[in-house]
């Protein structure tokens, strides 16, 4: 579960602050697959953040039960100047698991091949997202954010890397934003709604789709 209690999160000041958050008080429930609804700007990508802990609340608290995976796209986690095995010996003091095998996973779905002695910064741009993917996906997490879509796989290993998403992803609680529930209907089977500051649960995606088109009529769907 992951609990929030009087979750505050605003911008700006003044007469220019906006409250993306407005005291949020609610239980998300582990197991399920929660679709994160909200306009174009409603604060979905803040939520996630703050549902991930990448970014603490202005006042209030968010709670999990389980580990939390950074948002799927999020491309900050590494150290640049470590190597790709160095940096998976840290995942090894982090979540206690095997950093030779998290090397291993992450050189297997990158595709990338990778130097012994070289800095995760010595890579191509597109070699270190394949990297970083790798990376994310060779832990179980308890929780996984998406944050709109997921991040483009390897040409040479999508296949492998679609499949251990989903694999992973079955094995875990899923909170996925977009501003248009088509994109995730039958996948998601809950729902979260972000209207003005305000966060509401769904027990159920179809409730929640309901309640996201009445306040947001036409929900931004164009835009896909
Ligand atoms: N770091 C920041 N500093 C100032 N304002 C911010 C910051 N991050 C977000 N905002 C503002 O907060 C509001 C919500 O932004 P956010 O990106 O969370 O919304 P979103 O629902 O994810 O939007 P989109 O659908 O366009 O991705 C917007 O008005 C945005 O301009």
């Amino acid at each position: 579960m992951i609990e929030l209690h009087g979750v505050w999160k605003s911008y700006g000041k003044g007469r220019k602050r906006r409250d993306v958050l407005a005291g949020a008080t609610l239980d998300l429930p582990a197991g399920r697959k929660i679709a994160l609804l909200g306009a174009v700007g409603a604060g979905k990508s803040t939520a996630i953040r703050l549902l991930s802990a990448l970014e603490p609340p202005d006042l209030g608290v968010v709670r999990a039960a389980g580990q939390r995976c950074w948002p799927m796209n999020y491309p900050q986690f590494v150290e640049r100047a470590a190597t790709v095995l160095q940096n998976a010996l840290m995942f090894e003091h982090l979540f206690g698991v095997s950093g030779h095998e998290v090397a291993e996973i992450t050189a297997e779905l990158s595709g990338v091949k990778i130097g012994k002695f070289k800095p995760f910064k010595g890579y191509t741009p597109l070699e270190r997202r394949y990297l970083m993917l790798g990376l994310t996906l060779s832990v179980q997490f308890d929780w996984y954010f998406v944050d709109d879509l997921l991040p483009p796989a390897p040409p040479d290993t999508g296949v492998l890397v679609d499949e251990t998403i989903q694999a992973r992803f079955n094995q875990a609680s899923v909170i996925w934003a977009t501003r248009d529930p088509a994109f995730v209907a039958g996948y998601c089977d809950a729902g979260l709604v972000l209207h003005r500051g305000a966060l509401t649960f769904y027990d159920t995606f179809e409730a929640a789709s309901e309640a996201y088109s009445r306040l947001v009529p036409n929900g931004g769907a164009k835009r896909r």
